[in-house]
């Protein structure tokens, strides 16, 4: 193997998603039987290395989508453990890497030489330390969500998948509605800082931001953007499912019992993410909306196509009403 090479090309990375993609792209140069996709192997302190047969059956067409969704890993995990593994292996898996999008499959199959085995335990090794090092670069710390630095890159994303290119006809077809990005606000927050201090201030901020973990689903991306700004991107979801979704959350947010104050509220600006051709943009979209809502009485949604039919707000050309949030 090509240690050297496989770690820079490792480092350059600024994702754990695309480390790993990185990590299966070496082994694919490296080991003739693993294919594009897998799967590395861990199995009684020995490092294995998957076989065809394993390839075959788990990832087909859809071997990268595999790797990248934890869902999906999760159900190949089951339908291997009822009986599509050979006699013995069951044992020979784990998930090898917690808390991280993105998780590696690992499966008994051919043993490695010694010299292989040698080489994949470091890879592996760097592979973990880099991934915990982005994983911890890329989120809050005090709420652990997601910060700023991943948001770009993932409005992007969504961009892409909402252009009509034969690249994405695939995954559209999984799809079937938009991606939606949302600014939630805490009303008045200042005054919580001013009469009760900054550090029960942070302490809201720490309850809000898992309140939103418990609300919203798996999926969905929870992002500190800012003091007391949160971002969202929810994805697949009709703009009557999306305003029920933030609805719910609004209306619980403003029922929980937080502790000394009377009570807690938030406005929520959104956008669907669709032709805005950059993030600032969708951003700055989500960002008028959301100013509205807070002109307009606070706890309260505002949905920036809604507002602009009914001529509450005048659309800005994307090049004027981008904002510059990065
Ligand atoms: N405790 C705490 N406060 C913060 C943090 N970051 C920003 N803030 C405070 O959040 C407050 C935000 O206040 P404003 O932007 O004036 O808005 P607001 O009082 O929430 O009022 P509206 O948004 O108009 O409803 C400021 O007082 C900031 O100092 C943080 O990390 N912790």
């Amino acid at each position: 193997m090509q240690l050297l090479e496989a770690i820079e090309s490792i480092s350059r990375q600024r994702s754990v998603e695309t480390v790993e993609l990185a990590l299966l792209q070496t082994l694919g140069q490296n080991f003739s039987e693993v294919e594009e996709a897998l799967l590395l192997v861990e199995h009684d302190g020995r490092l294995w290395i998957s076989s065809h047969w394993y390839a075959g059956r788990l990832c087909s067409s859809e071997r990268l989508e595999l790797l990248i969704d934890p869902q999906r890993l999760l159900v190949a995990r089951e339908a291997l453990l009822e009986g599509h593994a050979r006699e013995g292996d069951n044992q020979a898996w784990r998930l090898a890497t917690q808390d991280t999008p993105t998780q590696l499959l690992l499966l008994s199959g051919e043993q490695l030489h010694e010299d292989g085995q040698r080489a994949l335990r470091s890879l592996i090794t760097i592979v973990e330390n880099f991934s915990r090092l982005l994983s911890e670069k890329n989120r809050d710390r005090l709420t652990g969500l997601l910060n700023r630095h991943q948001l770009e890159e993932r409005i992007l994303h969504a961009l892409a998948l909402a252009e009509d290119t034969a690249l994405n006809q695939e995954r559209r077809s999984r799809q079937r509605h938009p991606s939606w990005l949302a600014i939630l606000d805490i009303d008045h927050f200042k005054q919580i800082n001013d009469n009760y201090g900054h550090l029960f201030g942070d302490e809201v901020l720490l309850l809000v931001s898992r309140l939103m973990i418990d609300c919203f689903r798996r999926e969905d991306q929870l992002f500190r953007y800012g003091g007391e700004e949160f971002v969202i991107l929810l994805n697949d979801l009709d703009a009557h499912e999306v305003h029920l979704v933030l609805e719910r959350f609004r209306h619980q947010l403003s029922e929980h019992d937080f502790p000394q104050l009377k009570s807690l509220t938030i406005s929520i600006g959104y956008t669907r993410i669709g032709h805005q051709g950059s993030a600032s943009a969708v951003l700055g979209q989500a960002d008028q909306a959301l100013y509205w809502a807070k002109q307009n009485g606070r706890n309260r949604l505002a949905d920036y196509a809604q507002l602009l039919d009914e001529g509450q707000l005048q659309s800005v050309p994307s090049s004027s009403g981008s904002i510059d949030l990065f």
